[in-house]
């Protein structure tokens, strides 16, 4: 009598079988418009409106995919110079998988005008430009992969870190002195990481919570606290505060925690152990081995359908002031990392705004940083 195959071994051919369809997609905008494109009812996920892309075919890059897609689809003519690689993402359908490969690219007002009133693309297909904020707000409904690349396109193209509390200790009270200069300082609407390196974790939260109801316009990342899930914590926690906790964009992982997360997860238990569900993540990499672990956090993140990791910092691109012992990467070693990275990049360590090009040119999407990112100098 032959031996039944147990489910474990049923699994592994079926997955043997299950066909991965790797397709580029170009995320094309002139500021804060987007193409779409329809997928008609006869399509995969049809019904459905999708960004301009294709599979990518067996002797081409996923670059060289992506410029011949937009091509066919509608006609525009990308220049290799202005594609900006978003991430890499793996998807489920049941009925179809796919890896995303997923590419930014901003049309110059020319090109915008010559395409802007195109209702069909190429293929007949119907495209149309919409509002960023309506995309992400989900008044278009695209393929489940796509909530992922949505929460990509949140992270700006600038993120000001915060001074540490101890910046401030000449003052004779340091905590209304940071919250005094950032309260006064900060860009409007900016993204704003609020980072104090206080150990007192319950006066870090209630500064984070005291700045952002002063400055209500902007958004924040906060640091991971893997104990606000059992600690019972006061409004002092921005997490807990619902006048406020709208504005928190991410949770912030540090290097450190995320090696702590690999150590302590086994490749059977990674899919178990996602870390908490709050908010999407942001995590700290400064080289391959960590920007591995990110990549296995966010597939996993993906797999349990969790808020997903929309961005890496990579550091140091450049010296700083503060660590000055610290050899920086400089910009060409901090592309090689950054292309290894399966979601957006920023840049970090001696950076300014006005750098933004060169991360852009190097395979990030943002800058990020203290000093020169404030209104004025602290
Ligand atoms: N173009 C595009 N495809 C996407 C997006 N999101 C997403 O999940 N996909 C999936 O990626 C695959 C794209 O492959 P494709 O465009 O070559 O295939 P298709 O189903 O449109 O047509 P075909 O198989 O007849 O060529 C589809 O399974 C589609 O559901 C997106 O934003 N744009």
């Amino acid at each position: 009598m032959p031996i039944e195959p147990n489910n474990q071994e049923i699994n592994q051919i079926i997955d043997k079988k299950v066909v991965i369809v790797n397709v580029a997609v170009a995320v094309i905008h002139h500021k804060e418009q987007y193409l779409l494109g329809f997928r008609n009812a006869t399509q995969h996920q049809g019904n459905r409106y999708e960004f301009v892309g294709g599979k990518i075919d067996a002797n081409e890059s996923a670059e060289q995919a992506l410029v011949r897609e937009v091509a066919e689809e509608t006609g525009i003519a990308i220049d290799n110079d202005i594609i900006v690689k978003l991430g890499r993402l793996h998807h489920d359908y049941g009925d179809k998988q796919v890896v995303l490969q997923v590419y930014k690219i901003e049309l110059a007002a020319q090109q915008y005008e010559q395409h802007k009133h195109c209702e069909y693309g190429l293929e007949g297909q119907a495209l149309t430009w919409v509002d960023k904020s309506k995309l992400l707000a989900g008044e278009y409904p695209l393929p489940a992969a796509n909530k992922t690349i949505l929460e990509w396109l949140r992270l700006p193209m600038q993120i000001t870190i915060t001074y540490p509390l101890a910046h401030f200790s000449e003052c004779a009270d340091s905590a209304a002195a940071w919250l005094q200069y950032h309260q006064d300082n900060l860009a409007i609407e900016s993204l704003v990481y609020i980072r104090t390196k206080e150990a007192d974790a319950e006066r870090s939260g209630s500064l984070a919570a005291q700045l952002m109801h002063g400055r209500p316009d902007v958004q924040v990342i906060v640091p991971y606290d893997a104990d606000s899930q059992v600690v019972d914590v006061d409004k002092s926690t921005p997490i807990k505060d619902e006048n406020i906790s709208h504005q928190i964009v991410a949770n912030h992982l540090t290097h450190t925690a995320l090696m702590q997360w690999l150590e302590s997860v086994s490749d059977t238990s990674v899919s178990e152990h996602c870390l908490s569900d709050d908010f999407p993540l942001i995590i700290s990499c400064h080289d391959i081995a960590s920007i591995e672990a990110a990549n296995k956090l966010a597939s996993a993140r993906i797999q349990q359908q969790l808020l997903p990791v929309i961005g890496i910092f990579i550091s140091p691109v450049l010296a700083t002031h503060t660590h000055p012992d610290t050899v920086p990467l400089g910009w060409e070693a901090w592309s090689a990392l950054a292309q290894l990275a399966d979601m957006p990049v920023i840049g970090l360590g001696g950076l300014s705004p006005t750098m933004i090009d060169q991360a852009l040119a190097h395979g990030g999407i943002s800058v990020a940083g203290i000093r020169q990112f404030f209104n004025s100098e602290k």
